[in-house]
């Protein structure tokens, strides 16, 4: 074996295996307790811009045996509801199982039946790998989905792409949407508080965004999620969520009362 072989995915490994923050004291996911949150009318509503997707722009979708991702083009920009201004990078998914919830966040204890994380990093930064290691670096938006009675069309542009990445590293391409029919159709009210990336190295660099207005899915299309992906052991991928995670005295905020 040569040694001046370069192994991205070897430096990946050490990268993320050598250094990590998970045992830190501000970490994520946390159950939102709504008597402890801090009313703060400052949070403003946020400006997305790029979000609509031209179907002629293809969208990777990869299963990388953890939750399925839909890499984003590097237009998508958010600003107002936040400090600073931040780049879309990735958005992904928490599910459970047949009758199991799988929400990362939970609000008085309540887990929801999934959630979506869109992640952004700070445009002072020129990549997400510098950003990430950055306090404020990274601004996560989360949302929960929860079974309705209609179908989410715009769900659908992703969901009848997941057979085609349903084992661990297959990968496909998704013709452009608009993205922001994958977050709550009412986005003004939210919960914010700082905390980490729910995966190693759970570095402590989130600006998190919890809506308060969830997302309508079908059975059928929560079912898809839970029932489609698996990892390179054949094992059904679901229950991806990582337990709450204590406060140790952080506070709340939410922009509405
Ligand atoms: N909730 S979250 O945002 O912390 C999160 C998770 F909980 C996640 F579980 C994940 S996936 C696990 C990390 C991972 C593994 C393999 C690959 C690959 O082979 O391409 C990529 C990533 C995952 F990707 C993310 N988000 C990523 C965190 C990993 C490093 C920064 C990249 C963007 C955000
Ligand atoms: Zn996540």
């Amino acid at each position: 074996h040569n040694e001046h072989t370069h192994s991205p995915h070897r430096d990946q490994m050490a990268w993320t295996s050598d250094f990590h923050s998970c045992g830190g004291a501000s970490q994520s996911p946390i159950n939102i307790q709504l008597s402890e949150t801090i009313f703060d009318p400052s949070l403003r509503p946020f400006l997305l811009s790029g979000f609509d997707v031209p179907e002629d722009e293809k969208l990777k979708l990869k299963n990388n045996g953890h939750t399925v991702v839909l890499d984003l083009p590097d237009n998508l920009l958010i600003h107002n509801g936040l400090p600073q201004e931040y780049r879309a990078a990735q958005l992904h998914f928490h599910w459970g199982s047949r009758g199991a919830p799988g929400s990362e966040h939970s609000v008085d204890g309540k887990r929801y039946s999934g959630e979506i994380h869109v992640v952004h990093y700070s445009t002072e930064y020129s990549t997400i790998q510098e950003a990430m290691t950055q306090p404020g670096g990274l601004a996560v938006l989360g949302a929960f989905l929860e079974a309705g009675s209609e179908e989410n069309p715009t769900y659908e542009h992703f969901l009848t792409y997941l057979p085609q990445v349903s084992n661990e590293g297959q990968d496909t391409e998704v013709p452009g949407f608009n993205i922001s029919g994958l977050l709550p159709g009412r986005m003004e009210r939210y919960y914010r508080y700082n905390g980490s990336l729910t995966t190693p190295p759970c570095f402590q660099s989130v600006n998190w965004t919890i809506f308060n207005d969830t997302i309508k899915l079908s059975e059928r299309q929560i079912s898809m999620l839970e029932d489609t992906l698996h990892r390179d052991d054949e094992e059904i991928l679901q229950l991806n969520f990582r337990n709450a995670q204590h406060m140790h005295g952080r506070i709340i905020l939410a922009n509405f009362r």
